[in-house]
């Protein structure tokens, strides 16, 4: 069995390198599914599980697809006839292959698409998705597992209020909307980054997209889209989860390509707790303060620019080490606490109230065998790793490995002691760019 393997009590220093956003390259593959001429060159693309599955998925509805690792590129020529069905053994890997809905719905009026179903952080309906659709004049059918949207010439614009500001649903309503008849408005729509770098990349396609990043984003239907060169945006979460190993070990760390704009409700939380946080070059310098120096807060998670769901179970393991009671609440997903557990058998003073968790500062953290229950809580049990005493062991890698190119491997080179394991054959290696590509390759 795959570990990571972490030896706590070592301070980070030194610089590490953001890679591309995985919540902004899955919707933008996705959307090349809409050009039914040219090829798209999406550059800054990370190597990460999540990126092949969603090229396996497009790769499946026969648009050619060519991922060079190496140079962090991927080339898709989607102007063939394309397959509309998206079958389970994608969707249940990775939910946001649900995104290939809009654009399939718009091209040909039909996608059959299984349903994505609940998963670790929640149930996570796609109802809001589907009211968009209908919305432009889709017929919506349940049934068998799958999710069947049909429309008799093409999807007309339409005004739509979506009840909350759901990334997915706005992405897939606006990918639709850009092949659809006639002007389509979003109300209450995500302001997330990734909506942006999404509509920047529609409209290099040929779409005429305005007000991504505010509440209300306009689309004026188009008659084609074409290929287009894009790149990707740093990833805020990765850059977060940095910024919060530099914090917990008392380290002083430069996070290149990490948009402080991105990042600000993450900054102020960080700043509260007494980590010193500067803008320095195209990045970020992050001070974590002396032992014993960290205060508690109090963090509610929101939708952007609110404090991000993604970045709550890291900002848990940094209250563990915070001197006081600290309160996090979670309002974006029902049930995204799962690691709580994991980190109580770190030693953490911890209880889960309703939707918050009051924590206890500061636990002394012990060394323990933990798995990861989620992505992010993957990361969140590494970090509190790194702060506790003794050997922390975290297995269920393959939720790291969906959303985080290498973090042993650069948490290591910021001078953890830490290393990826596996068990059946006892063989200690580093992990590398190419192990992780093969890891991620036979998902
Ligand atoms: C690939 C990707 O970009 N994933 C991100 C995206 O997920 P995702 O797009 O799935 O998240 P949403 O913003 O849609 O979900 C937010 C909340 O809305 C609910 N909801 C959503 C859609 C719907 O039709 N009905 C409904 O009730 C969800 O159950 C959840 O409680 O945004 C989340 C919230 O920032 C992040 O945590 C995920 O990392
Ligand atoms: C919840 C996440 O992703 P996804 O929506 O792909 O599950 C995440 O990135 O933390």
């Amino acid at each position: 069995m795959e570990k990571i393997i972490v030896r706590g009590g070592h301070q980070l220093n030194g610089t590490v390198k953001v890679e591309g956003a995985k919540n902004a390259v899955l919707p933008v593959i996705a959307a090349s599914l809409l050009a039914s001429e040219g090829k798209s060159v999406i550059t800054d693309v990370p190597v990460l599980a999540d990126v092949y599955t969603i090229n396996e998925v497009i790769r499946n509805l026969n648009a050619e697809v060519e991922f060079n690792a190496e140079h962090n590129t991927v080339v898709i020529d989607a102007s063939n006839e394309l397959e509309t069905e998206a079958p389970f053994e994608f969707v249940r890997k990775m939910r946001a292959s649900v995104l290939v809905m809009g654009p399939l719905l718009a091209r040909y009026g039909h996608a059959n698409v299984a349903m994505p179903g609940g998963c670790a952080i929640g149930s996570r309906p796609i109802d809001l998705h589907l009211k968009g659709f209908e919305a432009m004049g889709a017929e919506i059918h349940v049934g068998n597992g799958f999710v069947e949207a049909k429309v008799n010439g093409r999807l007309k614009g339409a005004k739509i209020y979506l009840d909350m500001p759901s990334v997915g649903a706005t992405e897939n309503i606006m990918m639709a909307a850009a092949l659809a008849e006639g002007k389509t408005i979003i109300e209450n729509g995500a302001k997330e980054p990734e909506i942006v770098d999404l509509a920047n990349y529609l409209n290099q396609m040929g779409a005429n997209i305005i007000g991504a990043g505010t509440e209300t984003i306009r689309i004026e239907g188009v008659d084609k889209l074409h290929g287009a060169e894009h790149s990707i945006i740093p990833d805020r979460v990765e850059a977060g989860t940095f910024m919060v190993a530099a914090a917990i070990t008392g380290g002083n760390v430069l996070i290149e390509n990490a948009v402080t704009e991105h990042l600000r409700s993450v900054i102020s939380k960080l700043e509260e707790m007494n980590v010193t946080v500067k803008e320095e070059g195209n990045g970020v310098r992050v001070i974590g303060p002396e032992s014993g120096e960290l205060k508690s807060t109090d963090i509610k998670t929101l939708p952007y620019p609110g404090f991000p769901t993604d970045m709550q179970s890291q900002l848990m393991a940094l209250m563990l080490r915070a001197e006081g009671t600290s309160v996090l609440t979670e309002t974006v997903f029902e049930n995204r606490f799962m690691h709580v557990e994991e980190f109580r058998r770190m030693n953490a003073q911890m209880k889960i109230e309703g939707r918050s968790v009051i924590i206890e500062g500061a636990s002394d953290l012990q060394g323990a065998e933990v798995a990861a229950t989620d992505l992010r809580a993957a990361a969140a049990l590494i970090l509190a790793g790194l702060a506790a005493d003794g050997v922390t062991r975290v297995t269920e890698l393959k939720h790291l490995d969906r959303g985080y190119v290498n973090l042993a491997g650069k948490l290591a080179a910021l001078g953890a002691d830490i290393e990826r394991i596996n068990d059946t054959d006892d063989t200690v290696k580093p992990v590398t760019q190419e192990e992780t590509e093969f890891a991620t390759k036979s998902f």
